[in-house]
């Protein structure tokens, strides 16, 4: 879908993207990275509106400094920032960028209901746009760059300014222009748990320069920590410092950080796993102690990692990456 080679962008102050070489096939890939990374930059040198200072990169088989209206012929674009004529309806305006991608006024129509529908925006779409929520607002933005039918979509920040249930649905459909229409998708994020959730492949850039480029699976593959919760009980009034010190005892090394737990239960303690007999050692553990048993699971790797090496991410929050 996307490849790049050498590719570098430079500003007269600001290097905004270094010798990027990337290859990009088809399904929903994250391009993460903090505010200043370069990811605008990228999708505008995709889309071949900026030229890059050295290297080259191809978007569908076609080279962005030739081939540009080409190019954005069969890319949709969300671009991150606000756009919208607020006097308009959201159907006007999609009628209107569906006639200047080509299509004519019959299909375009008809594209833009559906495409609204899709989106879930309803009887809405008639209303001028200037009263809109933020988040019906990226849902006319999205909407646009996916009327006339694109294979690719390059999504700037789509998550921008929403609350974490307007996020979380935002990334469904983002999800779904994939798995329900066959559509590419390259989104941009600065935060790294949501990307986790909904790419398939990840790109990690920091200053311009490549930091990671890996499947989803292989940024959150399992780790060796075990996290344990307990319940404390009459006779353990702290049941997570019995369990601690009697797995202690058994030889278990721990993490020297815990989490907070459930509400009324304890910590949850993170120990080092080394094999089926250490889940059968705490399970047991825990029996004799007469504890509850909250939960045991084996941590994944999460994709913040990457940019604090060393150390496990224990949250499933979504995470930011650190301004430089
Ligand atoms: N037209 C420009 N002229 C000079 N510097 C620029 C220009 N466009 C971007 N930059 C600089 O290039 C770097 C990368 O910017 P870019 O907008 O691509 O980052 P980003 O990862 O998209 O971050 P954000 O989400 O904050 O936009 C930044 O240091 C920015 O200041």
């Amino acid at each position: 879908m996307i490849a790049t080679e050498s590719l570098s962008k430079r500003f007269p102050r600001v290097t905004a993207l270094d010798r990027l070489s990337l290859d990009i096939g088809p399904g929903v890939t994250g391009l993460v990275g903090a505010n200043g990374a370069g990811k605008s930059t990228m999708i505008k040198i995709l889309l071949g509106l900026s030229p890059a200072t050295e290297g080259r990169a191809e978007v569908l088989g076609l080279d962005v400094a030739t081939s540009g209206a080409a190019i954005r012929e069969r890319v949709g674009y969300m671009p991150e920032h606000d756009c919208l004529p607020p006097d308009v309806s959201a159907t006007e305006f999609v009628v209107h960028m569906a006639r200047m991608s080509g299509l004519p006024p019959t299909a375009a129509r008809e594209r833009t209901a559906d495409t609204l529908r899709h989106v879930g925006l309803y009887e809405e779409r008639y209303r001028p746009i200037g009263g809109y929520s933020t988040g019906m607002k990226q849902r006319v933005k999205l909407a646009q760059a996916l009327v006339h039918d694109p294979r690719l979509v390059l999504l700037d920040e789509p998550t921008n300014g929403l609350d974490p249930v307007g996020r979380d649905e935002m990334l469904g459909l983002i999800r779904r222009v994939y798995t329900d229409f066959g559509i590419s998708v390259l989104v941009t994020s600065h935060l790294l748990g949501e990307l986790e959730r909904t790419c398939d492949h990840v790109v990690v850039i920091d200053g311009g320069k490549l930091l990671r480029s890996s499947s989803t699976s292989d940024f959150t593959q399992v780790t060796t920590t075990l996290a344990v919760e307990v319940t404390d009980t009459d006779a353990h009034p702290d049941g997570t410092a019995a369990l601690r010190e009697a797995l202690t005892a058994a030889g278990v090394t721990f993490h020297a950080r815990v989490e907070d737990g459930m509400p009324g239960a304890g910590h949850v303690l993170l120990l080092e796993a080394t094999g089926e007999e250490t889940y059968d050692l705490v399970r047991d553990t825990v029996a004799e102690l007469g504890l509850g048993l909250v939960r045991m699971e084996q941590r994944r790797h999460h994709i913040a990692e990457v940019f604090r090496p060393g150390t496990e991410a224990a949250t499933s929050r979504p995470q930011e990456v650190p301004t430089r």
